[in-house]
């Protein structure tokens, strides 16, 4: 099986082209592209498939390491975006990509940089999901390592966002875990460790859903502006600084898209026996 290997800030994907044959992967066969020891190693696994929709130029399916398919990937989408251009599928630079839950307009700039509209965010705590009897800034989450005050965010995968005093020493893995299997999630969730610099300025680390602590997470860093902005802290352009480097994210209010811009980039090609 062909696949390209691509990452963006760190964030790394096994891309695979199944646009002309479908293909269907098991979880076993995910885990075993993702096992950086026994396959190729990556944290999603990114399907590029015919599109539905007559709009779209692809649709395109995400894999979380442990095999979960989930529904959105913002790093992922600017690498497939990447992908299509540099095979010669799309012309670009505006490319229209197909998840489930809609189409994403991406558009690569003469500088190679990737700009998504991501959507308007889901903060009704049904669309997250997320338990609670009513739509709040932020919630008091009762955990096994004490309470905690989170803001529930989906970018169409669920987010919680933690805001902290020091990215550096935030409990990242103990919380990440605790949070991430949280009853009050049914479908888990990513959870984002935000540090506020500035109104214009924060620093994320972001343990994924199904992966761990990763260098970056596109969606995480979408959904840590608007709670930011919910809370007050953050005007409507942001720089985030995340371990594998900005992402710059921008969202106005209520229902305006949340737009994120940043890089992808293509690491190499190569044939897999799976
Ligand atoms: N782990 C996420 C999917 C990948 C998100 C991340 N890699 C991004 O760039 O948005 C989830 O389970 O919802």
């Amino acid at each position: 099986m062909r696949f390209t290997k691509m990452e963006a800030l760190g964030n790394d994907f096994v891309v695979l082209n199944a646009m002309q044959q479908p293909l269907k992967l098991s979880a076993e066969q995910i885990k075993l592209l993702s096992d950086r020891r026994r396959g190729v190693g990556c944290d999603q696994v990114l399907l590029a498939e015919a599109a539905r929709d007559v709009g779209a130029d692809v649709r395109y399916r995400i894999f979380n390491a442990d095999g979960s398919e989930v529904e959105h990937c913002g790093n992922g989408v600017r690498c497939l975006a990447r992908f299509l251009v540099n095979e010669g599928i799309v012309s670009g630079p505006r490319i229209y990509v197909e998840t489930g839950l809609g189409i994403n307009v991406v558009e690569i700039a003469r500088d190679g940089k990737v700009t998504v509209d991501m959507g308007a965010p889901l903060l009704k705590p049904e669309m997250i999901p997320f338990r609670a009897s009513a739509q709040e800034v932020t919630y008091n989450l009762e955990t096994t390592s004490g309470s905690v005050d989170i803001s529930a965010v989906s970018m169409g995968n669920p987010h919680a966002v933690l805001v902290v005093d020091d990215i550096a020493t935030a409990p990242v893995h103990e919380l990440g875990t605790v949070i991430g299997a949280h009853p009050r999630f049914p479908n888990r969730t990513n959870v984002g460790f935000m540090q506020v610099k500035s109104r214009d300025s924060v620093m994320l680390r972001v343990y994924e859903r199904g992966v761990g602590e990763t260098p970056a997470c596109g969606t995480g860093a979408c959904a840590a502006v608007v709670a930011g902005r919910l809370r007050g802290l953050l005007d409507s352009t942001v720089n985030v600084e995340l371990p594998g480097g900005q992402l710059e994210i921008g969202w106005r209010a209520d229902s305006e898209p949340v737009m994120m811009t940043g890089p992808a980039r293509a690491v190499f090609h190569g044939e897999i026996n799976i």
